[in-house]
């Protein structure tokens, strides 16, 4: 269920510590009659040791969100800070070191590079930077995501889920202080989708890592800890411990209002992604492959 707003404003943790956060992040694209506002001035903390998920409909901000949080992309107005580090005006250089040792990142394509082997592409991003992985954590994420007996196995030679898996591991390797998930099981049937989402709630509970995930489907936001809703470029509400229904229902209200308000198109993209009943069809608790 929704947390009431009067405890306190959706997006804004109560107390513990704060991964990353935001305050006033305001993005706009183009200009004049063109200009879209992204993000609406948004305040925004990430719990560390929690694994949150952001949904929204078709154009209400998630990308641009997680674009913004993980120094992927430059803000028009306010504040970012990745644990205690200012990253609005960091240099380029030293925002591409810091996403380097400090994040791990997850998208819908598995963007693995298909001439290494898993193992290659797991510990690609530390061999770039010079670092050597430590080897016991390493092992733990490994044995964790299933992946000990595919590591000499090249992209080609492995299933989608298992890919990801690799991403997964690659996003992990470093021990990141933040793992960025841009809908991981979007490409992904549902038994896989299930299994990497398992994957991403086990990094959390088992090991620790603190997980942001953006997602269309109700089944995948189930798997988290909290779910951060937009609309709009703005963070409107919030749900602990969702489930697959509670998510879907409020996801339908967007629809409700947004054809209230203008009849189902708008500036921000003429089409919500918020599912229908039919889209979970099978697997409340799985995931559905959407088109972007
Ligand atoms: N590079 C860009 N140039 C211009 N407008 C952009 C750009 N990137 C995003 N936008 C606009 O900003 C708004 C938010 O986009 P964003 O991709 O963050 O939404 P989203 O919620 O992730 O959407 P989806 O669920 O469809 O992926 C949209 O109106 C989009 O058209």
């Amino acid at each position: 269920m929704s947390i009431p707003a009067a405890e306190h404003a959706p997006g804004l943790a109560p107390a513990g510590g704060i991964a990353a956060r935001a305050r006033g992040l305001t993005k706009a694209y183009g200009s004049g009659e063109t200009a879209v506002l992204a993000l609406d001035s948004v305040d925004v903390d990430i719990a560390r040791g929690r694994f949150t998920a952001v949904m929204g409909p078709s154009g209400s901000g998630k990308s641009t969100l997680m674009h913004c949080l993980a120094g992927l992309d430059t803000v028009s107005a306010g504040q970012v800070w990745l644990g205690d580090t200012e990253i609005t005006g960091l240099k380029d250089r030293e925002l591409t070191r810091l996403r380097r040792d400090r994040i791990g990142f997850m998208f819908q394509s598995f963007n693995l590079i298909p001439t290494l082997n898993a193992v290659e592409n797991i510990t690609l991003p530390m061999d770039i930077a010079g670092q050597k992985p430590d080897q016991k954590w390493l092992d733990q994420v490994i044995d964790t995501l299933g992946l000990r007996d595919r590591l000499k196995h090249r992209p080609s030679q492995l299933s989608g889920g298992q890919q990801q898996r690799v991403a997964c591991a690659r996003a992990l390797a470093s021990r990141p202080e933040l793992i960025f998930a841009d809908e991981p099981t979007g490409n992904l049937d549902s038994r896989a989708g299930l299994e990497v989402l398992a994957f991403l709630r086990e990094a959390v509970d088992q090991l620790g890592q603190t997980v942001v995930m953006v997602t269309h489907d109700p089944g995948a936001a189930a798997h988290s800890d909290l779910v951060l809703f937009l609309a709009d470029g703005r963070i409107v509400d919030e749900m602990e411990r969702p489930t697959a229904d509670a998510v879907l229902e409020r996801m339908k209200r967007f629809d409700v209002i947004r054809a209230q308000s203008d009849g189902g198109s708008g500036p921000r993209g003429d089409s919500t992604d918020a599912p229908t009943t039919g889209t979970l069809g099978t697997d409340a608790d799985g995931t559905d492959v959407k088109e972007k």
